[in-house]
């Protein structure tokens, strides 16, 4: 029997602080070469120190963080292996996109008689060939996202992570860097991606992992988690017209539903084993006074992975972690 290949990253009871306030605590995670992890959770949960403290930049108050074997915090071998795309462009505005890549590709250490190749290779993979010549600041704000990951390829990292990687940026731009992170993919790194867009992780992700407060609440392969979740199918899910109060509320909950506030709108998903069907459903609202905008049945997707996550993490006593729904 062979042992599987080790992670090429491995964090195991990853704890952080900033000036004594915890931020993580007992975090594990583990990555394969050319695996897609889509790391979600509510604004202040931890995601981007997380992902610092991946690339190296921050050291673990406890626990470890290993990427290709090493720690990257004290060994830049590690770190040569990891690519950083921030979530704000981190680009020189005047300079041209080849420029910038170059320069990128100067400090992640590349000689200049390879430095050409690596520019080429980043243009290439990001599609950025047709504005290459182009100052950065003249970019369309999609172009620009593209470029920043372009300039953490420079050293062809095994593992690129990316936060955020198309906030902010129209369909367009949004397929095109899907187009980049899906030919990364194809050429085997492996791939952590923070976002509060759900389609995008169903789209992309192998895996998903959810922080609340600091703590990995759920871990898993996506099919995995939408297999589970969708096994007590099929779910109804009332939208009641906003804004819905404590009676309506009361109501869902009587009738089997547990009720989510998305903002505008409750939401509600059918509880698991719940016998009514959608018309039973519609009635018990109505006598109820409950105002109804429409009633839909669909499989449940990682949405409803995440908010039942955060609502049995905040039902562990551990206040505040649901409620926040700012991942959509
Ligand atoms: N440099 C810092 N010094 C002190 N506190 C910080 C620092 N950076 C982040 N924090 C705090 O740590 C917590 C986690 O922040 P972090 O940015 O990691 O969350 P996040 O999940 O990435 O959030 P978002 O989805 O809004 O980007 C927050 O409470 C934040 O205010």
């Amino acid at each position: 029997m062979t042992t599987p290949p080790a992670p090429l990253l491995r964090v195991a009871g990853a704890a952080l602080a900033y000036r004594g306030s915890r931020v993580l605590e007992g975090v594990d995670l583990a990555l394969g070469a050319g695996e897609t992890l889509a790391l979600l959770g509510p604004n202040g949960a931890g995601k981007t120190s997380l992902m610092r403290l991946i690339a190296g930049r921050l050291a673990p108050g406890a626990g470890s963080v290993r990427v290709a074997g090493d720690d990257p915090h004290r060994t830049p071998a590690a770190r040569r292996a990891i690519g950083w795309v921030p979530q704000e462009i981190a680009l020189y505005p005047r300079l041209s996109v080849a420029e910038n890549l170059s320069v990128f590709a100067q400090l992640a250490g590349i000689a200049w008689r390879e430095r050409a190749e690596a520019v080429a290779t980043g243009l290439a993979l990001c599609a950025l060939a047709e504005v290459a010549r182009r100052p950065v600041g003249l970019l369309s704000g999609g172009y620009q996202r593209r470029v920043n990951i372009a300039a953490s390829l420079m050293a062809r990292p095994r593992l690129v992570l990316l936060d955020e990687p198309t906030q902010g940026v129209d369909l367009h731009a949004r397929a095109a860097i899907h187009a980049v992170l899906g030919r990364l993919r194809e050429a085997g790194t492996a791939l952590l991606v923070a976002t509060h867009d759900f389609a995008e992780a169903e789209r992309l992700a192998d895996r998903v992992a959810i922080l609340a407060r600091g703590r990995i609440v759920t871990d898993g392969r996506l099919s995995d988690l939408l297999a589970r979740i969708r096994a007590d199918a099929p779910e109804h899910e009332a939208a009641l017209v906003a804004p819905a109060d404590a009676a309506a509320e009361a109501v869902l909950r009587r009738t089997g539903f547990l009720p989510v506030d998305t903002g505008s709108t409750w939401r509600a998903r059918r509880l698991a084993g719940t016998p009514r069907d959608g018309a039973d459903l519609l009635a018990a609202l109505r006598n109820a006074g409950v105002p109804i905008a429409e009633i839909r049945i669909r499989a449940p997707g990682l949405e409803a992975v995440y908010r039942e996550a955060l609502a049995e993490f905040a039902g562990d006593g551990r206040d505040g972690a649901a409620g926040t729904g700012t991942a959509a």
